[in-house]
């Protein structure tokens, strides 16, 4: 079982693509966003290429994985057209997310107790091109002790619960409920990553619990850098997550 204090910080740049998307200019591009990140310490990126298309887009995957230092951590559903789509650009890792089509964004993690035959399929396709393979669930034992049994080595725990929750009783549950997910995970033998919703003011929390792999950020990073700059944004966060880990 790892408890050592190493964590790593993937950056999401799925939201830097938003803004683009929002007027269909060139700008602000994504893949400068990853280049800044790395630059800042990002030990990766990840990005969602989404159904819809509402934020990256396949010409950004294409050209990350050209010029990504780091590694990729792709975010997908779990469709054929996805599927095909990784196996072209092989990615360093991946991570099977769920989607729904209006949803505002990913509001749970996959159902992987629910669907075992479906996703272990995937699981097997997937590894086959030699990516890592993760699954996007929420921090719960049921969900955990099905992906160790459909072969993921790795999971990411939903971390929006923790992130959204109001008061401080409402907060230490949900953070306990990340700290058991990650300590049932790493006994299991699984990677154990999380994230979404984390933002400067609750990530340490988050941090400091002992064992987790990586923390992926996204929107957070992006709001904050409007303002202080991308590179800023993304070290500033780094230096918070090492010293909340080390702590
Ligand atoms: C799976 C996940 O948590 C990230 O991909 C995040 O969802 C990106 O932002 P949106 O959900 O807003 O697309
Ligand atoms: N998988 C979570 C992620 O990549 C970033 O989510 P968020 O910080 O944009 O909510």
């Amino acid at each position: 079982m790892t408890t050592s204090n190493r964590i790593l910080l993937g950056v999401n740049i799925d939201h830097v693509a938003t803004l683009r998307q929002a007027r269909g200019t060139r700008y602000p591009d994504p893949v400068k966003a990853a280049l800044d990140a790395e630059e800042a310490g990002a030990d990766g990126i990840t990005v969602h290429l989404r159904e819809d298309r509402r934020h990256i887009q396949e010409r950004d995957v294409l050209l990350l994985k050209d010029v990504l230092q780091t590694r990729m951590n792709f975010e997908m559903g779990v469709t054929e057209e996805m599927m095909a789509f990784a196996e072209r650009i092989r990615p360093a890792h991946i991570c099977l997310v769920p989607e729904t089509r209006q949803e505002l964004t990913t509001e749970g993690g996959l159902d992987v107790a629910g669907q075992e035959a479906r996703i272990k399929a995937a699981v097997e396709r997937l590894s086959k091109i030699g990516s890592e393979v993760s699954l996007f669930i929420d921090a719960d034992e049921r969900q955990i002790a099905a992906s160790k049994r459909v072969g993921a080595p790795a999971i990411e725990l939903h971390t929006g619960r923790y992130a959204d929750a109001e008061t401080p009783a409402e907060v230490a549950e949900e953070l306990k409920r990340v700290a058991d997910g990650v300590a049932f995970g790493l006994a299991q033998g699984l990677i154990v990553n999380a994230g979404h919703g984390l933002h400067y003011h609750n990530v340490e929390a988050v941090a400091a619990i002992k064992g987790i792999n990586e923390l992926n950020i996204g929107h957070a990073l992006v709001a904050h850098a409007l303002f202080v700059g991308f590179k800023s944004a993304v070290s500033e966060m780094k230096a918070l997550i090492l010293a909340a880990a080390k702590a």
